[in-house]
């Protein structure tokens, strides 16, 4: 009997489902290693039997979250990547591919808050929004090169991920203001940089992230704050080179509200989008391991490292 979907990949596929695991990277980086769990347990009695069990992690993996293409490019790195004659070649072909694929993560991020710290000066103060690691790398280098900062910390509703960024940021040493998420303007004038993170990048330059975060680059605009998104390319959607948009996830409303205090306001609708779109023109710049784009001009790094485009991740593997 084949062994169908290992337990490891469907909690994983359950904690990213939660949030347990979040932030686009750390999505990426536990997609790969379920994808390791299925190959170290698998019972396959031939290659196409492995590359099927696979596919099908991918899949229950992929059907998670639908906005970080970080989770698609990561599960497609590992599937695309393998090769092997035999169902051992395969699984140590695996291990290979994910062992390579988290230490690129890890090289990535790090070369990218190199270029990011280098728009940072001594003295600044920015402005963050939700819980990025690829903006927080920014800030670590920046701090490690002796320059001071502080912070003006959006605590980002319904879920309080600007509670992680300032967590993190206090044991930097950075000093924290965190404020609720409709005093950002108010407070616009003080801020140096709006820095925030990505969950994807489309061929456009629009930016998909946290939803706010396009409120906040507007009005970054408006009061003349440049607004520098940092995201490896990781965060590169290659479907949106062929005309596809990126689906924006719609959370569950107990996020907002919980059920007796929505009864008690008389039962309203309630919306709960996850992310949303800025657009290319209210970003200044986009900072990936491979130097600073403006966003106008992410397209040719798409093309360079994805071609016209690319299929779903178990496609052809
Ligand atoms: O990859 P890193 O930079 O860590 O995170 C990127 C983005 O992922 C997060 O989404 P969520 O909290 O998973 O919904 C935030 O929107 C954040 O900007």
């Amino acid at each position: 009997m084949r062994m169908g979907v290992h337990r490891e990949v469907r909690e994983t596929a359950e904690a990213i489902d939660t949030m347990e695991i979040r932030g686009a990277a750390a999505i990426a980086d536990a997609a790969a290693r379920a994808l390791r769990a299925q190959a170290r347990a698998s019972d396959a009695d031939s290659p196409e039997a492995f590359r099927g069990e696979l596919r099908a992690a991918a899949r229950t993996l992929f059907e998670t979250r639908p906005t970080a293409v970080s989770l698609p490019n990561a599960l497609r790195y590992v599937l695309h990547g393998i090769e092997g004659a035999t169902v051992a070649a395969l699984r140590e072909s695996v291990e290979a591919t994910v062992a390579e694929f988290c230490v690129r993560l890890d090289h990535a991020q790090a070369d990218l808050g190199e270029v990011g710290a280098n728009r940072l000066r001594d003295g600044d103060v920015v402005m963050t929004h939700c819980h990025s690691t690829d903006a927080l790398a920014c800030i670590e280098v920046a701090v490690d090169q002796g320059k001071e900062l502080a912070a003006i910390v959006k605590e980002t509703r319904p879920r309080n991920q600007g509670h992680i960024t300032a967590e993190e940021l206090s044991e930097l040493g950075v000093p924290v203001t965190l404020i609720v998420d409709s005093a950002a303007r108010h407070y616009l004038n003080d801020v140096d940089h709006v820095l925030v993170g990505a969950d994807s990048i489309a061929a456009d330059g629009s930016v998909i992230n946290k939803i706010g975060t396009s409120g906040l680059a507007v009005n970054a605009r408006d009061r003349g704050t440049p607004v520098m998104v940092a995201a490896q390319t990781l965060k590169l959607h290659p479907a949106t080179l062929t005309g596809h948009t990126v689906d924006i996830e719609t959370r569950d409303v107990s996020e907002v509200v919980d059920r007796e205090t929505r009864t008690a306001i008389g039962d309203p609708d309630v919306a709960n989008p996850a992310f949303d779109v800025t657009p290319p023109r209210y970003v200044d710049a986009i900072v990936t391991e491979r130097g600073q784009y403006p966003p106008e001009s992410v397209v040719t790094l798409m093309r360079e490292l994805f071609g016209e485009g690319t299929t779903r991740p178990w496609e052809g593997a």
